[in-house]
């Protein structure tokens, strides 16, 4: 299995299992985040939900590109995109506060899942970023709607999409993506975290989050996120794309 689901409490934990391709995210862990959120839908007594990726090294790689190199055409890509960004438009309206637990580098669409979480707690060792410009195509999961609608600063955001680069945690925590940074061991960091918000009753977590929620609907987030994934699918089937891909799947190191 490439993703774990486990409860500890009141909090419910989505794991991505694949650290040896730096949890790259297949068709596997995708049905594993719908069935984290039917989970919580049918739950009323989960307080909180992590996300986070096994191991050191990675949060998550983004979508696995030896699978989805396999999509050429617009319209072959666009099924993926368009289910990834759904679903993960379902983790960011989840009706309780959901933490990207970063334990570990979170590019692509691993940048992606994280934006659209409530929190950010990242390790100082990690790395984040929209690296989706180095492929010639823009984020195509809905990330780069929730970026431009997360940060304070507008203009930190375009830069940070422009960019395309991987920025180090100090340099995420001053651009308003990382909530938090820590050093060592992540369950301390979760838990130092939540301690205070566990003080607080769940129902008023839940009142925030619909508070959030409404805004969202109000303004269309969807909408705007279908367009980022249209965009995205266009961009996809030009050979800039499968250039870039190709060239990061074969090199040497
Ligand atoms: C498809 C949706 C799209 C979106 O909408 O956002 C995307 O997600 S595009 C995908 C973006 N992701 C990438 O471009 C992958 C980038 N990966 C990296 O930059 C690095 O791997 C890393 C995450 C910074 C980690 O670096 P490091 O610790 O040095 O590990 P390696 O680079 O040596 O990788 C180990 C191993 O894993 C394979 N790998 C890594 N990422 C992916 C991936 N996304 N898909 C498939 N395979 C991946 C890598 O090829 C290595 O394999 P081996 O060489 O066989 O060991």
């Amino acid at each position: 299995m490439t993703f774990a689901i486990n409860r500890e409490e009141n909090i419910l934990r989505f794991t991505i299992k694949r650290p040896e391709i730096r949890n790259a995210i297949n068709h596997e862990v995708i049905d594993g985040l719908e069935k984290l959120v039917s989970t919580v839908h049918n739950d009323s007594t989960i307080q909180f939900v992590v996300i986070t990726g096994e191991g050191d090294e990675a949060f998550c790689s983004g979508g696995d590109l030896s699978i989805f190199h396999g999509l050429h055409t617009a319209h072959e890509a666009f099924p993926m995109l368009d289910r990834m960004a759904s679903v993960l438009y379902n983790v960011a309206t989840l009706p309780v506060p959901v933490i990207a637990l970063v334990n570990g580098h979170a590019v692509g669409g691993g940048c992606e899942i994280a934006t659209a979480c409530d929190f950010r707690l990242v390790s100082s060792k990690a790395k984040a970023g929209f690296i989706q410009g180095s492929l010639a195509i823009t984020s195509g999961w809905g990330g780069g709607t929730y970026l431009l609608e997360k940060l304070a600063r507008q203009d930190i955001a375009m830069h940070m999409l422009c960019e395309s680069k991987p920025y180090a945690a100090d340099a995420l925590l001053e651009k308003g993506w990382a909530t938090q940074v820590y050093d060592g061991d992540k369950e301390q960091a979760l838990q130092s975290f939540l301690i205070e918000m566990t003080q607080v009753e769940a129902s008023v977590h839940r009142a925030y989050k619909q508070m959030l929620i409404r805004k969202w609907i109000g303004q269309n987030l969807l909408g705007q996120i279908k367009e980022e994934v249209k965009n995205c699918s266009l961009l996809w089937e030009a050979e800039e794309h499968h250039k870039a891909v190709q060239k990061f799947l074969s090199r040497k190191k």
